[in-house]
């Protein structure tokens, strides 16, 4: 597998982005011979890390590029009121929406949430989770990180956080607008706002079943540089290596940051 010809850009997300393909291939704990899914871990245990950092809390928190996921939204939940979670491709809101909604056939991550609560103490309290977590989602919006406003023609109040994981490298063919994405992502944070990214380094494609999608191939210090062009002063990085054997992709490691906006409210 090698990354496509052209920038996979919003249509092919829109036309072969199948959420389900996607969930079973990144985001089940285990696999069909119980082992387990180190990427996922890692990313879960640096959330709930980043989330217990002093301060990062408030009252809303956007989840840009959110895709069919919640496992980004585990820990956040603890520390936010309300969540608005965003997305640019249709079949991964109503995805979202299904598990939101609680409807039979969902996506089954219990597993995940138990491993969540097991980090914070006590793996007996995922159906709370769950429910608290569905309580706090008020609303599913579409987005598109490469507009000025990313949720127009929806006008947001200023967040208390920003959270992004694994979409402007997605999203953005080339550094300027990976630049750009962050300006506009970075824009919808208060002042003294927070901005949590989970971003791939190294990359160029990603697989799910058949399709493959091109990922902007980033360095650690472009990351930074981009954030710290964006307003943002960086608090929290963590580097993890790539672990073998999940999906099909380049990927090398993922950078997990935890930065602050300039100026007060
Ligand atoms: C690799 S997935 C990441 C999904 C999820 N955040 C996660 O952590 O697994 C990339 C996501 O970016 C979204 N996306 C791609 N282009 C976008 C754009 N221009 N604006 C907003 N979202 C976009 C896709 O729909 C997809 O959900």
């Amino acid at each position: 597998m090698e990354a496509p010809a052209t920038f996979t850009g919003t249509g092919e997300y829109e036309r072969s982005f199948n959420p389900r393909d996607y969930l079973s291939e990144y985001y089940r704990l285990s696999d069909g011979q119980g082992r387990p899914n180190a990427f996922l871990m890692q990313n879960l245990r640096s959330l709930a890390k980043v989330f217990a950092l002093e301060g990062l809390g408030g009252d809303t928190l956007l989840d840009v590029g959110c895709g069919p996921t919640i496992y980004q939204l585990l820990s956040a939940c603890e520390r936010f009121q309300e969540i608005v979670a965003m997305d640019y491709t249709p079949q991964n809101r109503r995805e979202l929406e299904s598990w939101l909604r609680n409807e039979p056939g969902a996506f089954n991550w219990q597993p995940v949430v138990q491993y969540v609560c097991e980090l914070e103490g006590d793996r007996g309290k995922w159906a709370e989770k769950e429910e608290k977590l569905r309580g706090k989602v008020k609303r599913v919006l579409k987005c598109n990180v490469t507009k000025a406003n990313p949720a127009a023609p929806v006008s947001l109040p200023p967040a208390d956080c920003v959270l992004s994981t694994y979409c402007l490298e997605a999203a953005c063919p080339d550094l300027p607008a990976f630049r750009r994405a962050l300006r506009s992502i970075g824009g919808l944070a208060r002042p003294g706002g927070h901005l949590v990214l989970l971003t791939s380094l190294g990359t160029t494609y990603y697989g799910i079943g058949e399709q493959v999608f091109s990922c902007l191939r980033l360095e650690e210090a472009a990351v930074l540089e981009a954030v710290e062009g964006a307003g943002f002063e960086v608090r929290f990085t963590q580097l993890q290596p790539y672990p073998a054997g999940i999906g099909r992709t380049d990927m090398q490691a993922t950078l997990v940051l935890a930065a602050r906006r300039r100026g007060t409210a």
